[in-house]
């Protein structure tokens, strides 16, 4: 697959803790917590709260933002299926580290933080879930790059193409993209009107549709040429 800054789009594709565990295990992760079913733009964790649970994500994405004090929320992630939610708070006892928000219909089965404590000791998987965090870590590295040097066009591809691979292979339309032009601007920190014009050539151009709340991927090889210019 084609090299986007670097990185091939393989590489960049989101990688759940679905993915690194056995299958058994993960089944077994999923029947451990409660049946939860959240509306679109329903906000799941909000930053600095203290609270004792995490969520196993099976269906939909979600987006995590960060804010200082009063500031606008800039988007730290996105992730989707197959993703824990909220454990960071379990390992070192501190508030919630961001604000989860859904940005689609999402399916998730809620943990106390002891009960999953409990989980990663009988299933003994503690390292799969360092390295689980470490790869947060490394995309977080690659997502703040991003927004320091790429120009608007290529920040706002390289958002498109993860939340598209966010999706995870169930997903029933990868390619609409469920977030406003106003929600991509303030996530990536550009003026709303440099998000509209930028997507206003791309649909001239048959690259994307866009409608109230979303937008349609039509040609990915065209976004991941405009997210490898630097
Ligand atoms: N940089 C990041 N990348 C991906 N997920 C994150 C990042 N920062 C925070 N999160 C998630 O957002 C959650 C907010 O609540 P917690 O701090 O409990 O756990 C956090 C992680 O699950």
């Amino acid at each position: 697959m084609r090299a986007v800054s670097g990185i091939s789009a393989t590489e960049r594709a989101v990688q759940g803790f679905r993915a690194l565990v056995r299958p058994e295990v993960w089944s077994a992760l999923v029947q451990a917590g409660a049946h939860r079913e959240y509306e679109p733009g329903q906000r799941l964790f909000s930053q600095g709260d203290q609270s004792g649970w995490l969520l196993v994500l099976v269906a939909g994405r979600v987006k995590v933002s960060y804010a200082e004090r009063a500031g606008d929320e800039l988007l730290l992630a996105v992730r989707g299926p197959g993703d824990l939610i909220g454990e960071f708070s379990g390992r070192d006892d501190a508030p919630r580290s961001a604000t989860i928000q859904t940005l689609e219909h999402c399916v998730a089965y809620a943990l106390p933080q002891d009960r999953f404590a409990d989980f990663l000791r009988t299933h003994r998987i503690y390292r799969e879930l360092d390295r689980y965090l470490m790869a947060k870590v490394r995309q977080s590295a690659a997502h703040t790059w991003r927004l320091a040097h790429q120009p608007t066009a290529a920040r706002l591809a390289s958002l498109l193409l993860e939340v598209l691979a966010s999706a995870g292979p169930e997903h029933p339309s990868p390619a609409r993209i469920p977030m406003s032009q106003a929600e991509l601007a303030v996530a990536l920190g550009l003026a709303r009107s440099s998000v509209a014009s930028t997507l206003a050539r791309w649909r001239r151009e048959g690259v994307v549709e866009t409608g109230r709340a979303h937008i349609v991927l039509l040609d990915v090889e065209a976004i991941e040429r405009e997210a490898a210019r630097v």
